[in-house]
């Protein structure tokens, strides 16, 4: 491997008000590598991101990026720096094309006419896609995976020398997750230095040939690739005086709940018109994972549990105690019913930007429990978020900041610790790991299975396969809007889950390449 540097920051601090972010933070990256900066949340990686692409400027210390300086985020750029952020940043109102060359003109594009542009696009966005889409389209038409890569097309565009990945792939599938390793395999064959930030650790030791691991602002070590395995980042991450879990998953064959009656049960689902019908039940004491590649209908099926959307036909029933059936025919009959959702997507339908964290808890305590005259009991809700940020262990500062100063990892563990809270008997996740640190990711799971063990029923839809491992009593796996098979624990398995993602059938060998 070449070892011409192209990072290079000496002592880097960056603190926001009393917290301290970045702490004499060094770090140091090569041309031709793929560099992994891993940590647990909040730990300062997209500080530090921000620091390399001119978006912060630290308090103190030296940067020199490709043999200059940047200030500003068009310093990075002249510099061949590329910031793909997790947030998707689109002009919706501009056609694809237009998106993709925006702000070029005078870098990468000059001199380039339209015919030339079109082609360039439309060959990577065909490769980065898997089929070719309208360049002329608005992008507000698109969907929001399209418009993700969208996003990284436009940063490949620039024939970048640094590329940032700031938890690009924790949005997509496996099949996009693989199409993306493609790209960061030829930016990397072309000398291009690739720092990817990520949570997903099976796909960093798949892909990183070097990572380095923070704790509260500053490296812990640099592990070359034959040293990059999970228990070693694991160890590097954790801090001392919490001790690494040692099992990642719960032993789930002794679940009993076969004998019992179902609490959600749905019959002849047909999610949209035309689609396959299928059956669902949930019983108490269980975890169904929802898996399937993007756009296939589990995402959908996931938010009529929580009464987000309605099914074309078909009956989806909520068993009360008393024996009842009660239709879920909408978000306030789910909440009545005690049936709890959480969105992945947190900017979207998760977190409301302008309010506390603690708003952001307390939020369904407000609504449930009013105290005396229909006063809030706040008392009430500040224990209960007491309790909650010690079992997540959320990294919150003062709770009346905005929720919008945590990390990303922490707003969704405030949003996870939400849905506790809503004294649920269901709670329906939708990819709810996304963007959170692995000693947490294995703490919810555990809380999950707790919450099973005292009665609860869990719904959990994730694009990362591995997570339904060990962890799900079952996973319903979805292929044309509609539950393609259904696999209980013994027969849940990596090829298992792609087979059936890909419509075929059972024992096929599915190759991702
Ligand atoms: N604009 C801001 N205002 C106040 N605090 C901030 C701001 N940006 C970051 N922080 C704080 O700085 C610390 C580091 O945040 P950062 O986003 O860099 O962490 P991270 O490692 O990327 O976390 P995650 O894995 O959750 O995305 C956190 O405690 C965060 O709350």
């Amino acid at each position: 491997m070449s070892k011409i540097r192209t990072i290079s920051l000496k002592n880097i601090s960056k603190s926001f008000g009393e917290t301290r972010a970045l702490s004499n933070c060094s770090f140091e990256a090569y041309a031709g590598e793929v560099h992994a900066v891993v940590g647990e949340n909040g730990c300062g990686k997209s500080t530090l991101a921000k620091i390399i692409s001119g978006v912060l400027l630290p308090d103190s210390g030296e940067i020199e990026i490709l043999g200059g300086v940047n200030t500003t985020p068009l310093d990075a750029r002249r510099l061949g720096v590329a910031t793909i952020f997790q947030e998707v940043l689109v002009a919706d109102e501009a056609n694809v094309l237009d998106n993709l060359f925006v702000g070029s003109e005078g870098f990468f594009s000059v001199g380039k006419s339209e015919s030339e542009k079109v082609r360039e696009a439309s060959e990577l966005l065909t490769r980065c896609i898997g089929h070719d889409i309208d360049l002329f389209a608005d992008v507000g038409s698109l969907p929001l995976n399209i418009k993700q890569w969208v996003v990284i097309a436009r940063a490949i565009l620039r024939r970048p020398k640094v590329v940032i990945l700031d938890e690009s792939s924790a949005a997509l599938d496996l099949d996009a997750t693989n199409r993306l390793h493609g790209e960061i395999d030829r930016l990397r064959n072309e000398g291009c230095t690739v720092l990817i930030v990520t949570h997903r650790i099976a796909e960093l030791v798949r892909i990183a040939d070097r990572a380095t691991i923070l704790r509260d602002g500053a490296p812990v070590g640099v592990l070359e690739k034959s040293e990059i395995t999970e228990a070693k980042l694991l160890e590097l991450m954790t801090p001392s005086d919490r001790s690494v879990m040692a099992q990642p998953n719960v032993d789930i064959k002794d679940n009993k709940s076969n004998l019992l009656d179902s609490i959600i049960e749905g019959k002849s689902i047909q999610l949209t018109e035309g689609s396959h019908s299928f059956d669902f039940e949930l019983k108490p004491g269980t975890i169904v994972g929802l898996a399937g590649l993007d756009g296939h209908g589990q995402d959908l099926f996931a938010r009529t549990l929580a009464g987000l959307y309605r099914q074309n036909s078909g009956t989806i029933t909520f068993r009360k105690e008393s024996g009842e059936f009660i239709d879920i025919d909408g978000l306030e009959r789910a909440s009545d019913l005690h049936i709890s959702w959480v969105s992945g997507d947190r900017k979207k339908e998760g977190i409301f930007p302008q309010r506390s964290i603690f708003d952001n808890f307390a939020f369904g305590i407000y609504r449930r429990n009013l105290g005396w005259f229909g006063k809030i009991n706040k008392r009430y809700a500040q224990k209960a978020f007491a309790q909650e940020v010690k079992r997540l262990k959320i990294k919150t500062g003062n709770t009346a900041n905005k929720i919008t100063s945590l990390s990303g990892g922490n707003q969704q563990k405030v949003l996870i610790s939400r849905a506790f809270a809503d004294q649920p008997k269901v709670i329906v996740l939708n990819d709810p790991a996304r963007g959170v640190d692995l000693n947490t990711k294995r703490d919810l799971y555990k809380e999950l299975r707790n919450f099973t063990e005292s009665g609860g029923a869990v719904v959990y839809l994730s694009s990362e396969i591995e997570e339904f491992l060990g962890f799900a009593d079952r996973v319903d796996v979805f292929y044309q809007n509609a539950i393609f098979r259904s696999l209980d624990y013994q027969s849940v398995s990596e090829e298992s889950m792609l087979a059936a993602m890909f419509g075929q059938p059972l024992g096929s060998h599915v190759e991702i390449v």
